[in-house]
């Protein structure tokens, strides 16, 4: 069976800008180059779009230039957007920097896409043949995330919920993961946010290898559990199984950037098609690398591509 993937995240604007160096507090510099751009969960909703799913965003999104920057950007990839645009705000966004050794700085305000209500989710109507993808950008949002932990327990059964809870900022509280536990089927992180999480279950620290943390993490969440493991690809684990290396496609990258949100969009995309999580896994290794070979952060390939290099 065929289902969508319902992208709860946020599609805002990326303002980036390339710089040398960072300046230090208080400091100046030029920007070598700058974009702006449609990002966020934009790059996971192009991903799994790209490989074939339907994609349903039920956030906000503003009136303004930002808002029409998202607006056309998911309309070129052919997401569905199902609100009106909110008539008193504007799309909200990111100013990254990126210096080079092509590590980012994100400092990210939401516009309107801050204001997700229970009708919003409601309108989706999801079944059981969806993949709800959650990530950490709105579950530990305030609002949006009292919203989200209030709607998942109504989801039909069968419905996948698929959960990257990168960024995760501050303190969140156990409580808060747990409510999320509670209905996630699929954890997916990379190897840092992984450790994280498991410290914040109380996971004793250090965990070895990525194929222990990933089995130690299914154990504490109940679910599945990928880690991305960047040029070694991703660990599969979950309950009574043994954990499984899915190896990378080997390629030589040039900007990572983006290739964490290009491996969870097809990896939604493959579970929402009816393919088989392995099979979902190995395909997002593929797209994510292509997307590593290529600046910018919506580099996702096509299913095609990703079925030539498979
Ligand atoms: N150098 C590489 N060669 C091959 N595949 C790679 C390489 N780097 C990343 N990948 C692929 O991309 C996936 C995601 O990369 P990574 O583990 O860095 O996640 P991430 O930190 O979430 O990414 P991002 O840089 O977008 O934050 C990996 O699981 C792997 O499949
Ligand atoms: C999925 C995702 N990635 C990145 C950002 C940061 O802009 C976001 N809001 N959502």
């Amino acid at each position: 069976m065929t289902g969508r993937v319902i992208h709860t995240g946020q599609a805002i604007v990326d303002l980036v800008l390339t710089v040398p160096a960072l300046p230090s507090a208080g400091g100046d510099v030029f920007a070598t180059s700058h974009e702006i751009t449609a990002g966020g969960g934009f790059n996971v909703m192009a991903a799994a779009r790209r490989d074939g799913a339907a994609v349903v965003y039920p956030g906000g999104h503003g009136t303004g230039r930002f808002g029409d920057i998202v607006r056309e950007a998911m309309s070129a990839e052919g997401v569905e957007v199902t609100q009106e645009p909110t008539t008193d705000l504007d799309t909200g966004f990111s100013v990254a920097i990126v210096d080079d050794d092509a590590e980012r700085t994100f400092v990210s305000t939401l516009g309107a896409e801050g204001r997700l209500s229970r009708a919003d989710l409601d309108a989706v109507a999801t079944t059981g043949a969806d993949v709800v993808y959650l990530s950490g950008y709105s579950l530990f949002h305030e609002g949006n995330g009292r919203v989200l932990l209030e709607w998942l327990p109504t989801l039909p059964e069968d419905t996948s919920v698929v959960v990257d809870p990168s960024p995760l900022v501050g303190e969140i509280p156990e409580e808060r993961l747990r409510a999320v536990a509670a209905r996630a089927n699929i954890w997916t992180a990379n190897e840092s946010e992984a450790r994280t999480l498991a410290a914040r279950l109380g996971q004793p620290a250090p965990s070895p290898t990525v194929a222990e943390l990933a089995d130690a993490l299914a154990r504490r969440l109940d679910a599945t559990v990928i880690v991305r493991a960047n040029r070694d690809g991703a660990v599969v684990a979950g309950v009574g199984r043994e954990p499984l290396r899915v190896p990378p496609h080997p390629v030589e990258a040039i900007d990572t950037n983006g290739a964490g949100d290009a491996h969870t969009g097809v990896l939604c995309a493959g579970l929402a098609t009816g393919r088989g999580l392995e099979e979902a896994v190995r395909r997002a290794n593929v797209a994510a690398a292509v997307a590593v070979t290529q600046r910018g952060p919506a580099t996702s390939p096509t299913s095609a591509e990703i079925d030539a290099l498979l």
